[in-house]
This record gives C-alpha cells, sequence and structure tokens, in this order.
C-alpha cells in the first residue's frame, strides 16, 4: 500500500509551475506514496490546511510546495512534535532550499521518497496578541522596518527589488533609537538583532554561521550602534559571505531572546507587530526531510 503525503501548494509563489508539479507528483507516485494536491486559495491556506491534516491524521507527511512563505503558512498550522514536512522549492528566494542544499524541484522529490529526517526546530515569537512560529529568523529593527515598508504595488512590479526600495526609504528616514535584548542572563542595547534559526538570510548570504535549523539555540545577529555606516559594512560581509562582523556587530547564541522597545518585527519575511517580544527555540517541533 502506497503512503498518503499532502502536498500544500502556493499557486503564485515565485517560480510555480503547473508541469514541473506534474513531474513531481508523478515521481512521488513511483516512489510509492500517495500524493494528495492542496492549492491555497489565499494567504490564510496553508496554516489552515496543515491544521486540519493534523487533526485527521497521527503522523502526517505534509510537503509545502512554494517559497518560503508557503513553509511559514505549513510550520504555522502543525500540532508540535506530530508531522513530518518536506519542501518542494517554488518560490522567489526558497532559503530552506538553500540551507538543505536542495537545487530542484525534483532533486527535492528524489529525498522525500528516501525520507531520511532530521528533527526540525523552530521558533516561537510572542508579542502583544501575535504568536506567530517562524523557521528561519525574527528581525526587529532595522530588517523589520525594511519589510514593513515594503508597498505591495512594488512588490508586484519588482519582486525582490522592492525589498531594496524598502530599504533606501529606510536610510533615509533614518531611527536611531536603540532596544534592550536579553539573553542567557545578558542585557545588550542594540539598534537592530536578528535572531537566527538558520544560517543564510535573504538568499543565499550566510549572515549566522553555526546557526542551524536542527540545533537547540538560535544564532543572536545585534548590531548595537545606529550608524548607517556600520550596516553598510555589515551588508557587505554577508554579501562577501564572511558572516555577521564589522563594527558594532556581536553573534551569540541562546534559546531564549527577550527584546524591548517597538520596533517592527519580520518573521521569515513577513512584517508581523511591534516590539517588545519574547523569542523562544522549539526543538523537535516535527521532522524535517533533508
Ligand atoms: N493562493 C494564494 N494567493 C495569494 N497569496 C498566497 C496564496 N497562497 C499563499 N499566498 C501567500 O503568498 C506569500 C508568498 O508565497 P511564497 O513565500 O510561497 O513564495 P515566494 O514569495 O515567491 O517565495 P520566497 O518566500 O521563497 O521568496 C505567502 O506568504 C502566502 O501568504
Amino acid at each position: 500500500m502506497s503512503t498518503r503525503c499532502s502536498i500544500i501548494i502556493n499557486p503564485t509563489s515565485g517560480s510555480y509551475s503547473e508541469k514541473v508539479v506534474g513531474r513531481v507528483v508523478a515521481t512521488l507516485r513511483e516512489g510509492g506514496l500517495d500524493p494528495l494536491v492542496l492549492p491555497t486559495a489565499g494567504p490564510d491556506d496553508a496554516a489552515a490546511f496543515a491544521a486540519r491534516i493534523c487533526a485527521r491524521e497521527p503522523s502526517p507527511l505534509i510537503i509545502a510546495a512554494g517559497g518560503d512563505g508557503t513553509v511559514n503558512g505549513v510550520i504555522n498550522g502543525l500540532e508540535p512534535g506530530r508531522a513530518t514536512v518536506a519542501f518542494l522549492p517554488l518560490g522567489t528566494s526558497n532559503v530552506l532550499a538553500r540551507e538543505l542544499g536542495i537545487g530542484s524541484a525534483e532533486e527535492a522529490a528524489r529525498r522525500i521518497i528516501r525520507g531520511e529526517t532530521r528533527p526540525l526546530t523552530v521558533g516561537l515569537l510572542e508579542g502583544f496578541g501575535v504568536r506567530r512560529r517562524f523557521f528561519l529568523m525574527a528581525g526587529v529593527g532595522f530588517d523589520g522596518l525594511v519589510v514593513e515598508g515594503v508597498r505591495g504595488g512594488e512588490k508586484r512590479r519588482f519582486g525582490a527589488a522592492a525589498y531594496l526600495l524598502s530599504a533606501l526609504r529606510t536610510f533615509a528616514a533614518w531611527e536611531t533609537k536603540s532596544m534592550a535584548v536579553t539573553a542567557g542572563g545578558e542585557r545588550r542595547l542594540c539598534h537592530s538583532v536578528v535572531v537566527c534559526n538558520a544560517a543564510r538570510y535573504g538568499g543565499n548570504h550566510l549572515l549566522a554561521p553555526g546557526a542551524n535549523l536542527f540545533g537547540p539555540e538560535f544564532g543572536v545577529v545585534c548590531l548595537g550602534g545606529s550608524r548607517r555606516r556600520d550596516y553598510l559594512r555589515l551588508a557587505l560581509n554577508v554579501v562577501a559571505g564572511r558572516g555577521a562582523r564589522g563594527s558594532g556587530v556581536s553573534l551569540f547564541h541562546a534559546a531564549e531572546v527577550e527584546i524591548g522597545g517597538n520596533k517592527p518585527v519580520q518573521v521569515d519575511g513577513d512584517f508581523v507587530c511591534h516590539g517588545p517580544v519574547r523569542i523562544s527555540s522549539l526543538p523537535g517541533f516535527a521532522r524535517l526531510v533533508v
């Protein structure tokens, strides 16, 4: 008997192709799986579908097909500790695929058939009236402002370049307030902080060496000062593959982080709320096909 799996698929994701999906479904069938394809009709569907599957099946195999936003949706609908999740990269930046070294949707299908998994850690962000899980990162301060400032029309017209436009506007209307970041019993004053559950950021750029999806701790990148030139230097280091380094930059590891102030917060590339927020890691939240 073939093994049931559900493919939650976002047909609006950046590199979605009906043909590729058809090929992947055929490959999965040949590999002994029985895939049920569930296309999303809106932003909330991925989480709703994942929750419904978990209510029906004790240990489901759920494939998130789309970009990182689709994976985030699926993760936010899962029952902790029960599901196995896999990723079929059909998005724009597909950071998860880069973390796992998955080069194509076809390769992802082969890995799903092989069935090797590892326990996945996710982050839980809690603020006023907000509880949201993430698997890549939560950013507070500069990148929260950039994500909050992305205009819908620009994203549709320019894709990823809309973030650059928002970053330029953020640079022009610069704010210099700092916020308290408390982790591992230490309190630091920071201008921005990125809590990384994965090493890469915004594509294939190494930000937090040592952070990974499977360990219990986050890589926490803090920018202490508010000088624009420190941000530019950090960006150059990250683009050059040197990770978080430069004047005013610190990287430490922690499983719980408290962030004060009222700066904008983004998780996995979506604006969610303003601070203060508390972030904790949830090791073994699901099994991830690797
Ligand atoms: N049917 C839909 N119609 C409109 N928006 C949707 C639909 N399904 C999902 N979404 C939203 O689309 C957003 C972006 O999708 P996703 O992240 O999968 O693709 P992407 O942005 O191209 O890839 P990446 O995040 O890797 O850059 C998701 O956060 C989700 O909220």
